[in-house]
């Protein structure tokens, strides 16, 4: 090992940090924190590397895509190679009976007049959205796990490990665009595969008119006969009790066949309380990643892509004002630039910063807008029973570090202020000491679920604040 590195318990770890720091360096920020910030270091001998990640997706992820970069920064640091062994810290999930990889391509087996007539004949048949593609999604930091793990199924429907592919997260957020994509894209890749899309309602609600009308078997026959089934808002099944039954016979049909399963939910699925025991652990079968709300930067991006697909040209401090103070979600931005829109149309309006001011206010009630760092700095010293005093001050104690890195995230999450202001409203500390606490929060989130129900709950406590 080459000098300077210091010997703590597990030299792994220490080891890891060093190699961590170089990755830094050669990788774009959001991939680092997607795929290296949450890895810990297990153990290391001569030969050996051991690095846990969070889940089979990891390991094949950075071997196809980071492996070279990975590889140098190991000698770099260890000034020899080691050869990296992965251990995947969900192993305890129970594995699928079956074998995706013995499959046949999906598109081969398929046969174009059965596809015409079986799907739009169908009373069950439920259309996929041609607009929801990977092209125009924006991919930042909140969702872009997800979208990796989208883009590889959409490549090899029913021939990875991740089946059944499980998205969730918040309303408006991308989850039905993303598994849409998926579709759009499989689609023309293989335009002949069998691509069903619809909620968990649609599903219900076919399966009640198939059992009113005595057609349970072509319900059934129907939903097994796709390649790929999109099945949107699976949450709604809670309680119902015979749907979850003949979705159970339907899921386990289709991937015993290697079918590809997409669902998603409005939250992880072991809250998905009423939902039954074996379909939750055929649900962990899978991949299941998650999607959070976007950051400024991302929302800035979002509504910059809709105005080029849209030919609207609104100007830039129009936009940042909307992306700053549409915070919740997706559908807020787009909401916001379809009145925006419909405003220039019909009534030859400008689109000025006025505009998008009373623009907020109707789709943002007053109280939800502007807001400000005190406010940030007071409520996270509150929840974290210290003053907001403690925050500013100089102290490096542990307990203040962390409240007062919440507070930082959160006020470059919540408000479009530079990481210079937010500085000075931290005792005038400079934008580097901001952006390690962000960095550092970034870290603490994909691996910590308490804190990042504690940092949800704050955020919506501070949309609504006055
Ligand atoms: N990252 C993104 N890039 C581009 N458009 C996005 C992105 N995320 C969301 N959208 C758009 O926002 C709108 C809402 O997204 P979508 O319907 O997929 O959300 P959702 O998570 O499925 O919400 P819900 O749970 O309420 O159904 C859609 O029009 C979608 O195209």
């Amino acid at each position: 090992m080459k000098a300077g590195i210091a010997q703590k318990s597990n030299p792994a770890e220490s080891v890891w940090k060093h190699i961590q720091q170089i990755l830094r360096e050669y990788i774009n920020i959001r991939s680092y924190n997607t795929w290296f910030a949450p890895i810990e270091a297990i153990d290391m001998d001569d030969q050996h590397l051991v690095l846990g990640v969070p889940n089979r997706f990891f390991c094949e992820w950075i071997d196809n895509h980071y492996a070279k970069v990975l590889n140098n920064a190991i000698v770099q640091v260890l000034g020899e190679h080691r050869k990296i062994k992965y251990q995947i810290k969900n192993d305890s999930l129970p594995e699928s009976p079956y074998h995706p990889t013995d499959l046949q391509p999906a598109a081969p087996q398929l046969n174009k007049i059965s596809f015409s007539n079986t799907v739009n004949n169908s009373p069950f048949y439920t259309r996929i959205n041609e607009r929801y593609t990977f092209d125009n999604f924006v991919v930042g930091d909140g969702n872009n796990f997800a979208y990796a793990a989208a883009r590889a199924v959409a490549d090899s429907p029913g021939r990875t490990n991740y089946n059944p592919l499980i998205v969730y997260g918040g309303t408006g957020l991308g989850k039905t665009h993303l598994i849409q994509a998926i579709g759009n894209y499989a689609l023309s890749k293989y335009p002949m595969t069998k691509v069903y899309y619809t909620s968990s309602e649609t599903f219900t609600s076919h399966f009640i008119n198939a059992i009113q009308q005595n057609k349970i078997s072509e319900f059934s026959a129907y939903y097994r006969s796709c390649d790929i089934l999109l099945l949107d808002d699976i949450h709604f099944f809670r309680n119902k009790g015979k749907t979850q039954e003949e979705f159970f016979h339907t899921f386990n049909d289709l991937h015993q066949n290697g079918k590809q399963i997409v669902l998603t939910s409005d939250r992880p699925i072991n809250e998905l309380m009423d939902l039954e025991e074996r379909l939750i652990s055929r649900f962990k079968w899978g991949l299941i990643v998650d999607v959070q709300p976007p950051d400024f930067e991302t929302r800035l991006a979002i509504l910059r892509k809709k105005c080029d697909e849209s030919d609207l040209d609104i100007p830039g401090d129009v936009l940042e004002y909307l992306a700053a103070n549409l915070v919740e979600n997706v559908r807020e931005l787009e909401g916001a630039l379809t009145k925006i829109m419909a405003q220039v149309t019909f009534t030859a309006a400008e689109p000025t910063l006025e505009l998008a001011r009373q623009i907020v206010n109707e789709i943002a009630p007053p109280d939800k807008k502007m807001l400000t760092i005190e406010t940030i700095v007071e409520y996270t010293a509150k929840v974290f029973n210290l003053s907001s005093d403690h925050l500013r001050a100089k102290t490096r104690k542990k307990d203040v570090v962390r409240a007062r890195q919440v507070a930082m995230y959160l006020a470059k999450q919540m408000t479009n202020h530079s990481l210079i202001t937010i500085g000075l409203h931290f005792g005038g500390r400079d934008h580097s000491t901001v952006i390690h606490g962000i960095n550092t929060i970034e870290e603490l989130l994909r691996r910590d679920a308490n804190l990042r129900n504690q940092i949800e709950s704050m955020k919506k406590h501070l949309t609504y604040q006055k």
